[in-house]
């Protein structure tokens, strides 16, 4: 479970986050949406102790991510793109975040097949499409076998079987039980991928229950947004 509450973050003068409360529960997808700039990968990386919020907490599974012992193996991340060194096999480079974090290295060739590289396990990162590096960024979010993911705007780069095999994806790993938070501005893809939405602009949240509810009153999700959001004639 994540629980984001009140959580305040400026980059000079801007209000990039401003109290911003919601939670992420075990077993869901959790839609994080909003336009570019509403504030989506600034509260992610707080999540992710990348960033240190100026009020407000954000926990993961009740706790800070900095204060996790074995980070890896509470929370899975996808931020941009796999972080991989392109001269690096797809192999080497798990084998080397999971030496780094304890994790057996019996897990990379399941993590492999898990996100279909299998068979170009031995190929370097520098051959890889946008969409093959998504996906060793998700085997690398998922070395751990965390209860918690998340993702910030996984569907980029990815091709319409891609993006399909994603969605089937996310709702399996909702369905063992984890706790799925991806964020995204394409509220299409959430509708038909996400349980839970939660909306954001300009830094705040305008809305946040079932996929459903957040679209109730509105003939689609897209107008939905549209109306939260107020962002139709930009
Ligand atoms: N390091 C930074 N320094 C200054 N301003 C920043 C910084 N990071 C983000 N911002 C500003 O804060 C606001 C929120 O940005 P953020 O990246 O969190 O939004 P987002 O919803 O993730 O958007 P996008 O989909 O475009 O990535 C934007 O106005 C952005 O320009």
């Amino acid at each position: 479970m994540i629980e984001v509450s009140h959580l305040v973050k400026r980059h000079g003068p801007k209000v990039a986050v401003r109290d911003v409360s919601f939670t992420a529960r075990a077993g869901r997808v959790t839609g994080f949406l909003g336009p570019n700039g509403a504030g989506k990968s600034s509260t992610l990386r707080i999540l992710l102790g990348l960033d240190s919020a100026d009020s407000g907490t954000a926990l993961i599974g009740g706790k800070p991510y900095r204060t996790l012992r074995n980070p890896l193996r509470t929370v899975g991340s996808l931020l941009e793109g796999s972080g991989a060194h392109p001269s690096r096999t797809a192999r080497g480079h798990l084998s080397w975040v999971a030496a780094s974090n304890g994790i057996p290295r019996t897990r990379v060739p399941e993590v492999l097949d898990l996100v279909g590289l299998g068979d170009v396990g031995r190929k370097r990162v520098g051959g890889f499409s946008l969409g093959m590096n998504q996906r060793l960024g998700l085997a690398t979010a998922l070395l751990g076998e965390p209860e918690v993911l998340v993702l910030d705007e996984p569907v980029n780069g990815l091709d319409p079987r891609g993006i399909r095999w994603l969605r089937e994806f996310l709702r399996s790993c909702a369905a063992d039980g984890r706790t799925v938070l991806l964020s995204s501005h394409l509220m299409t893809e959430l509708a038909s991928t996400a349980d839970d939405l939660v909306v954001i602009n300009n830094g705040a949240i305008v809305h946040s229950g079932t996929t459903a509810e957040v679209s109730a009153g509105h003939t689609s999700l897209e107008d939905a947004f549209f109306a939260l959001t107020g962002t139709e004639d930009r």
